[in-house]
């Protein structure tokens, strides 16, 4: 897993670090690695690196201090470079006076829009970690003539470093250049980032434990439930689901069949849906009620189950089995309406609730607002579960206030009965014995991954998704060494 860390915590690193380093020395470590990345930009975009044109967008900061620093760096290959300054009487002295020393150009911002016309990269310095709303009227103009291709130093200015968000203009970068660590803005706001290249000030030794963690392809290869030769059919684990009704039989035939496809455990269905089931999966035991269904490692349960009384039975009876549940759709709808029904947990049972956003309004009261990782931390610890709130990034909590984040490849996932598909590979996962916080995460970048493999640049249906979970498997496991040697 990539960790991220928060722009207080960055701060606090930099400061320990600050005590053991000449003055001045991170900022030009940070701004060499920013001069690398735009000569490589260069090469890509105009061809050449010597006599090509870069304009440096510099605010009243240290993060105009860096595009300053790699402005000067540039100028020693030959580069063109001009810097439009922002905020002239709080410039970033030492910087200003390396690119003067270089022979670079000082222009104000009115000179601006005309130097922008002829630039061949842009060098986004206008703030970084000190970023408080969108960006400010100046500024946002210039951003709105830019047409070469942008570098943001840090992060893409007007972006939120540590919810993504952007209130107002933002700069949108082709690549982001982050110093020492990554903060939330390059996993929760990847559209205005870009490619995110990171540059070692020498800061791991001083951050700690991350925020944030991001799941990546070997976390997935690492836990995926591979039968071995001594497994049965039954050592994978049987996952239980109880989804879908009169009204809405095809979420239990996504949930089941994704659980199906997960793993090489076995399913049970209990529901009103058993006969659609029935047919559509026949390797699934499927019978009427959660009572007759015979022992399950997990249960999975929301999907299509409508909101009436024998929802809000099933529920209780899941929630009692003493097994790891996965609750989601109108299962957290109900919990919502009924929160007494938590009483039938026993407090040690592994709880998952799945909401968007609008059952997360409905469950806890309020939106999960701007910062959606504060929103998944207080939930987590509120219901003592794993609270994975979807979105175009998803967000996992556990209550002990670790948090994973998936990196949103496309919008494939927004399409009808996704949700039922991922609730169904988390449920195969806790049956598998998998932790519930890693079934979340991982259940939910392999989710995606299946999207993104079917997908292939044109919508899809969750059916699609469900189909490409085995493909999605492989592929993990074929980008991770760890994923090989299971
Ligand atoms: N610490 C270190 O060791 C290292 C730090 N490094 C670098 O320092 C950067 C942080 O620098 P920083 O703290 O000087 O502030 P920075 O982000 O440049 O902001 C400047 C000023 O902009 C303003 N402003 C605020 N919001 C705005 C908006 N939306 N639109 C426009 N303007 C806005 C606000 O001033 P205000 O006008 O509000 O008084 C703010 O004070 C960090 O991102 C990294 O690049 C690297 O060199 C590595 C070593
Ligand atoms: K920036």
């Amino acid at each position: 897993m990539r960790g991220v860390w928060t722009t207080e915590r960055v701060r606090a690193a930099e400061e320990r670090l600050m005590l053991r380093t000449r003055p001045g020395a991170l900022m030009q470590r940070a701004a060499f690695g920013v001069s690398v990345q735009a000569a490589r930009m260069l090469s890509e975009h105009a061809g050449r690196v010597a006599a090509s044109r870069v304009v440096l967008l510099v605010g009243g900061g240290n993060n105009g201090g860096d595009a300053l620093w790699a402005g000067a760096y540039l100028r020693r290959r030959g580069v063109r470079v001009t810097a439009v300054l922002l905020a002239p009487d709080r410039t970033h002295e030492e910087g200003l006076a390396a690119l003067r020393r270089a022979g670079g150009h000082i222009v104000s911002v009115e000179a601006g829009p005309e130097v922008l016309a002829e630039a061949d990269l842009v060098v986004d310095g206008i703030v970084g970690l000190s970023a408080r709303g969108g960006l400010r009227a100046e500024a946002a103009e210039l951003a709105d003539v830019v047409d070469a291709p942008v570098l943001a130093v840090d992060l893409p200015s007007g972006t939120d470093p540590d919810t993504g968000q952007v209130h107002g203009a933002a700069v949108r970068a082709d690549v982001t250049v982050t110093f020492g660590a990554h903060k939330p803005v390059h996993v929760l706001n990847p559209a205005r980032c870009g490619h995110v290249r990171f540059v070692d000030i020498g800061l791991a030794g001083e951050l700690g434990e991350p925020d944030l963690r991001v799941v990546e392809a070997a976390d997935a290869a690492a836990v995926w439930p591979i039968p071995a030769a001594h497994d049965d059919k039954y050592t994978q684990g049987v996952t239980g689901v109880a989804a879908g009704s009169s009204a809405y039989a095809g979420a239990a035939v996504l949930t089941t069949g994704a659980a199906v496809r997960s793993t090489a455990g076995m399913v049970r269905f209990a529901g009103s849906a058993a006969e659609a089931v029935r047919a559509r999966w026949p390797e699934v035991i499927a019978t009427g009620t959660v009572t007759d269904v015979g022992r399950v490692q997990s249960w999975v349960v929301g999907p299509g189950l409508g909101t009436g009384t024998d929802g809000r039975e099933t529920v209780r009876a899941v929630l009692s089995a003493g097994v790891p549940v996965c609750v989601d759709a109108d299962a957290v709808n109900l919990l919502a309406g009924t929160p007494e029904l938590l009483d039938a947990r026993d407090p040690d049972t592994p709880l998952v609730l799945t909401p968007h956003a609008r059952e997360f309004e409905r469950l806890v009261g309020a939106e999960p607002g701007d910062d959606r990782v504060a929103a998944a931390r207080a939930a987590a610890r509120r219901f003592s579960a794993v609270v994975l709130l979807k979105g175009h990034n998803t967000v996992v909590a556990d209550p002990d206030g670790r948090v994973l984040v998936t990196v949103p490849r496309g919008s494939w996932l927004a399409t009808a009965g996704s949700g039922d598909v991922l609730s169904g590979m988390i449920g195969a996962l806790l049956a598998a014995g998998t932790p519930p916080w890693t079934a979340a995460g991982v259940g939910a970048y392999v989710h995606a991954e299946a999207a993104a493999l079917a997908a292939r640049g044109a919508p899809i249906s969750s059916s699609e998704v469900l189909d490409a979970i085995p493909d999605a498997v492989r592929s993990v496991r074929a980008m991770s060494p760890a994923g090989e040697r299971v």
